[in-house]
């Protein structure tokens, strides 16, 4: 239907206005509308369109608009949504990260669009707060009302009858008397300061300089990445939140990326003393309502200043920054910055994209970079910022390499005699340890000893893990969890299914048995149901109420546990066996991570590494305490194999429930698969976990001289690629799992 003169015809003297709209949809790009006469549109402006005979909610892209296509064959933009435009910057962020991992970039824009919700406002929750008015009467229930005020928050009315136990005609009446006072329960919290709170720390020398450097870049905002490569505990953080403060008296917003739920709690904690008010936080966690609430408060809707400072995991990238000012990756290192599923995408790598693209600085950092980041650093890419020591008197920890075929544990134990003895030592001195073990449950496996069958899962190519907790069996790939049997499914013996090897719910029985009088703390994931919990074993750790904390990656990195003076490593070698490319670099991130807890504050730490492998390089340069000579090693043996950072890799991974059919789409595809100048495809070979929640995967592995090459070649062999709907093709640019 088209309504006359709602907008110009085609044969006025001006062309009729039309608009490109990208839409969050994985659709090949934005399409053309036209705009109703009346109305101005800019790139960045949220509308609604219709889309078949829906009507869909999308933004206003940059572009031309086809002038070849008439306009009677175009629908009109529906609504304006109204809102701030998203600024030029996100557009030009999610067009160039949509390229980049062959994705389309409505599905990228998804992600941007994704903490908005249905777009409606949602209803304001109303609390009371009393106003110091006394009631004219004072009754038994509304002084109950008022003393449960007086002490706590502000309460909606039926939590308010609920607990005093009152009806809701008492706080109503309290209302209509102006005793009460309604209170927006879900209004922004307050806007932290850059001068409030505890003010600046007096940095040292280095940091200072460093902090100068950020500073700079941050104040009239110009794009720069810094990797701030500082040893653990030399006070990046302390650093950081200085430019945060330039960032804020500009005006601008800060984003902070962590790795993990349990670093946001305690940074949260630190910005709220700095700067006198906490954070906004972003994680997967997070209720709906809340999402909502951090998104609007992000692009300043109704006016409002733009929430200045949030925390977050890797998808508080995408959030819709009114003025972004200044970007920071911290433990830039982490893995858990890799989206490995729906659009695969490095949180770190793409920081630096949206920085660039938002002409402000970008801050990585870490105590064991990147090699990538290393890399950058090397080629003038990235300006690298030093930080050489610990803050203050601590020292650096003393790391003692343990080789277990000189001196193994006893029987049925792993801890060796010199890391038992080293605990004993330190519980004596009123210290605490940590005993890390990266592997959950209480075995990785679970073996007959009757006939040698291993119990592995029904739906994937993986043992099954076995967890005390009901006694269960479990699969770490998919879930799947059943109770350990009695008898051997194989063979049928009674009784002859053993354990094998440990997790860390085996160290914290034998830590148990070894140390009966001392205080222990298990933290792993399976054992820790939200993030409070979480939260508050660590304040009691900090706090020293726990004697021996044994632990998986969950306490590895990021903590500031004072009283803490021993790292025990219970199996050093764990990350080294695989083959995979990183894994002399991952386990040497994670082992100085994990020994960097050691010794922060005055007492000095120590660390013990049992190994069966005191000779590698990775156990050698930490003994040494020599990064930087394990990083030039590591460095060539890349070079010399044309792996990343020298090179450029993609994973392509097929799957599916037939796998005969998946074979031969996998065959069909090499025919086509690139070889030339400069790349070339591995494969196609069976995925190393080539059963997973019961479809079978295939592999193909591409490598390039280059990003560009990669890009191009890989564009090339897939986009006439028709897959089969039984079958799923994931490509991973820059995969950091092989798996
Ligand atoms: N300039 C300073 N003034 C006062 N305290 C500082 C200063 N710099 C660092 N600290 C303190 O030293 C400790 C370690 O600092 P911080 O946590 O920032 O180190 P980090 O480099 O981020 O460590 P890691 O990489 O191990 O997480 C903290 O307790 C911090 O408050
Ligand atoms: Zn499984």
């Amino acid at each position: 239907m088209s309504v006359p003169g709602l907008f110009a015809d085609d044969d006025s003297s001006a062309a009729p206005s039309r608009v490109r709209v990208l839409l969050p949809l994985p659709l090949a790009g934005a399409y053309d509308y036209l705009v109703p006469a009346g109305l101005a549109l800019a790139p960045g402006e949220p509308v609604r369109v219709p889309l078949g005979p829906r009507h869909v909610d999308g933004v206003v892209w940059t572009g031309t608009p086809d002038a070849a296509v008439p306009a009677g064959k175009l629908k009109p933009v529906t609504a304006r949504l109204g809102g701030p435009p998203f600024p030029a910057e996100l557009l030009a962020f999610v067009d160039w990260m949509a390229d980049y991992t062959l994705s389309a970039p409505g599905q990228v824009l998804a992600m941007v669009l994704r903490g908005r919700g249905d777009g409606t406002q949602p209803r304001p929750r109303i609390g009371w707060a009393p106003t110091g008015t006394v009631p004219e009467r004072m009754t038994p229930a509304r002084a109950r009302v008022l003393e449960i005020l007086r002490d706590g928050p502000p309460r909606t009315a039926a939590e308010l009858a609920e607990i005093a136990g009152v009806g809701a005609g008492v706080v109503r009446g309290l209302a209509d008397q102006g005793v009460l006072a309604p209170v927006d329960l879900d209004a922004a919290p307050p806007v932290p300061a850059h001068d409030a709170g505890s003010g600046p720390a007096h940095l040292n020398p280095a940091q200072e300089a460093a902090a100068d450097a950020i500073r700079d870049a941050a104040r009239a905002p110009r794009f720069e990445a810094f990797l701030l490569d500082g040893v653990t505990g030399s006070g990046k953080t302390e650093v950081y939140l200085e430019a945060v403060a330039e960032a804020m008296a500009t005006g601008r917003q800060a984003l902070v990326l962590l790795p993990e739920i349990a670093l946001t709690l305690a940074l949260a904690a630190r910005i709220e003393a700095r700067f006198g008010a906490a954070p906004l936080q972003w994680h997967s966690d997070l209720p709906a309502k809340e999402r909502r609430r951090v998104w609007r408060a992000v692009r300043g809707e109704e006016g409002e200043t733009p929430a200045p400072i949030v925390i977050g995991a890797r998808s508080a990238l995408f959030l819709p920054f009114a003025r972004l000012g200044l970007v920071v990756v911290d433990e830039e290192h982490d893995g858990a910055y890799k989206q490995d599923d729906g659009i695969r995408y490095h949180a770190r790598d793409m920081s630096v994209v949206r920085a660039r693209a938002a002409g402000v600085p970008v801050v990585l950092a870490s105590a064991t970079p990147s090699l990538e980041s290393h890399a950058n650093a090397e080629r003038g890419r990235y300006t690298r910022l030093r930080l050489e020591s610990r803050f203050g008197s601590a020292g650096m920890p003393a790391v003692e390499v343990v080789d277990m075929r000189a001196a193994p544990p006893g029987r049925g134990q792993w801890l060796s005699p010199r890391l038992a003895e080293a605990v004993a030592q330190t519980l004596e001195a009123g210290e605490q340890a940590l005993l890390f073990l990266n592997r959950r449950g209480y075995a990785p496996l679970t073996l007959c000893r009757a006939c040698g069958h291993r119990m592995g899962c029904p739906n994937c190519a993986a043992w099954l893990v076995s967890h005390r907790l009901g006694r269960r069996l479990v699969c770490h790939h998919c879930g799947y969890s059943a109770p350990e049997p009695e008898t051997c499914p194989e063979c049928g013996a009674a009784h002859k299914l053993a354990p094998c090897g440990p997790g860390v719910e085996r160290i914290a029985e034998e830590a148990a048995a070894r140390f009966p009088d001392a205080r222990l703390a298990l933290l792993s994931s399976d054992h820790i149901e939200s993030a409070a919990e979480l939260n508050r074993l660590l304040g009691q750790i900090a706090a020293h109420e726990v004697d021996i904390l044994i632990g998986t990656q969950l306490v590895a990195k990021g903590h500031h546990f004072p009283g803490l003076t021993l790292v025990g490593v219970v199996d050093a070698d764990l990350g080294l066996t695989g083959g995979d490319l990183r894994a002399g670099e991952r386990t040497f991130q994670l082992l100085d991570q994990v020994a960097g807890r050691a010794g922060r504050a005055d007492r000095p730490g120590r660390v013990i590494l049992q190994t069966y492998m005191p000779e590698h390089t990775v156990m050698r340069a930490l003994a040494a305490g020599d990064r930087d000579r394990f990083v030039a090693a590591e460095m060539e043996a890349r070079a010399d194999a044309g792996y990343p950072p020298y090179g450029r890799l993609a994973s392509l991974v097929l799957s599916g429930p037939d796998e005969a059919g998946l074979g031969t789409f996998a065959r069909d595809l090499a025919r086509t698969a690139p070889r030339g100048e400069g790349v070339h495809a591995l494969g196609p070979a069976p995925a190393p976990i080539a059963l997973l929640r019961g479809r079978h995967r295939i592999r193909f592995l591409v490598k390039a001289r280059n990003a560009g090459v990669l890009h191009d070649a890989l564009v090339r062999w897939l986009a006439p690629v028709r897959v089969p709907s039984a079958i799923r093709l994931a490509v991973d640019i820059d995969p950091q799992s092989f798996l």
